[in-house]
């Protein structure tokens, strides 16, 4: 039995996620997704809470034959500590997933099995470009799972990022 984990801020889950989870249930029998930056919300770059991206991996993961669990992983002052601040959160895993260059050389310096995946229709498939439609009425539907646009709806998330985007003058 093979256990993956995969980080990131998810804000929010996209096609492109998605799809990374899909090409690594050909490698893994289970997988932790843990909810990097769980601490953070209500801003434009993390408009959304570690608990509605729960709801929105978990509701676009149902149908999958994976198991799967979502983990919120808090932010770290030292990132020479945030490892083993992973591992002390998450079920215990075999290989970790990462395109991310800082997560990449951490779990390397830690001795842990890290793999990157091909990057999916980057040019749209980007948490940035979902967002910046979501603020400016665009189509961000068709850039997410169904499940997610759902719980976006259910939360209000496009009220509150458009809000916060107007009181944010620095943006992104
Ligand atoms: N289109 C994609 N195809 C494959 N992997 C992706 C894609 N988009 C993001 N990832 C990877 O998923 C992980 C988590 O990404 P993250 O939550 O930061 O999304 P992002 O799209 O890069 O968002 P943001 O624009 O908010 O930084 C990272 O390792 C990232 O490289
Ligand atoms: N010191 C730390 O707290 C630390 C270090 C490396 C990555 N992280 C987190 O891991 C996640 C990585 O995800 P992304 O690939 O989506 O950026 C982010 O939430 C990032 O903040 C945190």
């Amino acid at each position: 039995m093979t256990r993956g984990f995969y980080i990131g801020r998810f804000q929010p889950f996209h096609n492109g996620h998605y799809n990374m989870v899909e090409r690594i249930a050909a490698d893994v029998d289970e997988l932790v997704l843990g909810i990097g930056s769980a601490d953070h919300s209500h801003t434009v770059r993390n408009p959304f809470t570690a608990g509605e991206r729960i709801m929105m991996i978990t509701k676009s993961l149902v149908d999958t034959d994976l198991v799967t669990y979502a983990v919120p992983i808090e932010d770290l002052d030292r990132n020479s500590v945030w490892v083993s601040h992973v591992q002390s959160m998450s079920p215990d895993f075999d290989v970790a997933y990462s395109n991310n260059p800082l997560v990449i050389q951490l779990f390397r310096e830690a001795g842990i099995d890290i793999r990157q995946s091909p990057m999916f229709n980057r040019d749209v498939l980007e948490g940035s470009e979902v967002r910046e439609r979501m603020i400016n009425d665009g189509d961000w539907e068709a850039l997410v799972p169904e499940a997610v646009a759902e719980v976006v709806d259910e939360t209000n998330g496009l009220e509150r990022i458009q809000m916060v985007s107007d009181s944010d003058s620095n943006g992104e």
